[in-house]
């Protein structure tokens, strides 16, 4: 049997970061070891690794998430059981910096106003001469404010990859010191006593977070209990099938646009790339023709065919474009938004259940102070009954609106891309023009080849 202190222990660590930023390249070049050539969207993998640290062997669960250009949704995968989170921006990317910002008040506000282990990874170092906008104090200074750890990487160079871990593994077991007795700071050599890392702190304010941590902590032990009880058919839990039955068809739906946005993102790539190959071929018979003036008539016509034919993949470019930042509106804010009334309501229901069956154990095994503690227990239920009720009702709206909105959008914007698609095709070239125009009237700037209605 494996004694306690040679036991593995589980830490559960999540990255995040705005999408290109090479969160799934350091992961796969810690878990796997290698730089992967090809760039692939992530949806969301996981991966786990055996690991020594200090002397300890750890079992590590890594979500890589889905870069988000916005994280009006929290991911689910990574509001619950995480021990710690690694913050990813490029250090040649601007948008990606800013963009941990508000991905750290994302995570703060979801597991408590309380210290989460993280470090801030400035990765792609190796193009620090070459295209650097973040500098090195920038990165560190933005950590250091959020008492995070900060280390610049690069997954391509292999360069601190694996400190990423450690520094994290650091943090995460000093965050699990609430106090300093000799026992506890033993178990991570090297690292200071806790009381002598805050000896410069404010203690009623540390007094304050430890506190929150406890109840952070015991709240989060008993929420995953339940959920592992409910899991193992131990415990039995809250139903109501058919409002279930209608959120697990909004998850369905929302990952079926998921996979509508990756492919006409891809499809769009792709055309875009073509329309410039298009151009380009336009061009070098329109410079060859200025040399060779036996070809020139026969150049010339060749080069304003293939320019014709480029401009209207570009046009069918811009039509998909725009049919895709719809699609990506309905994805990622207003189905997203009831999804997250919809984990609201699953996070109730959990402390419901756990509250439930606090309150009958009291009832079965009366103790000292009984009727006092049931009260209580009772009192506690019952707010926690009405929280989730409330979130479900809210949710029912959420759902109905939602249908109706979902529906009436995505039909038009269907029909515009049919026309679009359509007209592309069958090389119907002033159909396409006139998809693109009615674009513009929704605000969309022309491209120089459409003259101006
Ligand atoms: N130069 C350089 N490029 C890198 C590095 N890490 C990743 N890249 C490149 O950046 C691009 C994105 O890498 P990914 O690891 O897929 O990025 P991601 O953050 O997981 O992207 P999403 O899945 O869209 O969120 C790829 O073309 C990688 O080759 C690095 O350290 N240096």
């Amino acid at each position: 049997m494996n004694s306690p202190d040679r036991a593995i222990l589980t830490r559960k660590i999540a990255l995040m970061g705005y999408p290109c930023v090479g969160k799934s390249s350091i992961t796969l070049r810690f878990v796997q070891g290698y730089f992967p050539d090809s760039y692939d969207t992530t949806i969301e993998d996981m991966h786990s690794k055996n690991y020594k640290y200090e002397g300890r062997d750890y079992n590590l669960k890594i979500t890589d998430t889905a870069g988000q250009q916005e994280y009006s949704v929290f991911p689910r995968s990574c509001s619950v059981d995480i021990h710690g989170f690694i913050l990813v921006y490029a250090i040649d990317d601007r948008k990606s910096f800013e963009m941990i910002q508000s991905i750290y008040d994302k995570v703060v506000e979801c597991v408590g106003d309380v210290r989460v282990p993280m470090i801030v990874v400035g990765n792609k170092v190796d193009l620090q001469h070459s295209c650097r906008v973040i500098s090195r104090d920038e990165g560190a200074k933005l950590a250091k404010s959020w008492n995070a750890a900060f280390i610049e990487t690069s997954a391509k160079d292999n360069t601190a990859v694996n400190q990423i871990f450690d520094r994290l593994l650091k943090e995460i077991e000093v965050s699990m010191m609430t106090d300093d007795s000799p026992e506890v700071v033993s178990r991570v050599p090297g690292l200071p006593r806790v009381a002598e890392a805050v000896s410069n702190v404010d203690f009623a304010q540390v007094a304050g977070k430890v506190e929150s941590i406890k109840k952070w902590t015991i709240g989060t032990f008993k929420n995953s209990r339940q959920q592992l009880l409910e899991h193992m058919g131990k415990i039995d839990k809250t139903v109501d099938p058919e409002f279930e039955e209608k959120c697990d068809s909004l998850k369905e739906i929302h990952q079926r646009y998921g996979a509508v946005v990756l492919a006409s993102r891809q499809f769009s790539q792709v055309l875009s790339q073509m329309a410039a190959a298009e151009k380009k071929f336009s061009e070098s018979f329109f410079q060859l023709s200025v040399k060779e003036d036996q070809l020139k008539a026969q150049c010339n016509a060749t080069a304003e065919v293939m320019k014709q034919v480029g401009e209207q993949a570009s046009s069918l470019d811009i039509c998909l474009r725009y049919f895709i930042s719809s699609m990506e509106t309905i994805y990622s804010q207003t189905i997203a938004d009831t999804l997250e009334t919809i984990y609201s309501t699953e996070a109730a229901r959990i402390e419901y259940d756990v509250h439930r069956h606090e309150l009958a154990n009291l009832q079965n095994s009366p103790t000292e102070n009984a009727s006092e503690k049931v009260s209580e227990a009772s009192e506690a239920c019952e707010t926690h009954r009405k929280k989730y009720e409330q979130y479900k009702e809210d949710v029912k709206v959420k759902l109905k609106l939602l249908e109706e909105n979902r529906i009436q959008v995505v039909s038009t914007q269907l029909e515009k891309i049919h026309a679009a698609l359509a007209a592309y095709y069958s090389g119907n070239a002033k159909l396409l023009e006139s998809s693109v125009r009615e674009l513009f009237a929704s605000g969309v700037s022309p491209p120089s080849f459409i003259p101006n209605m």
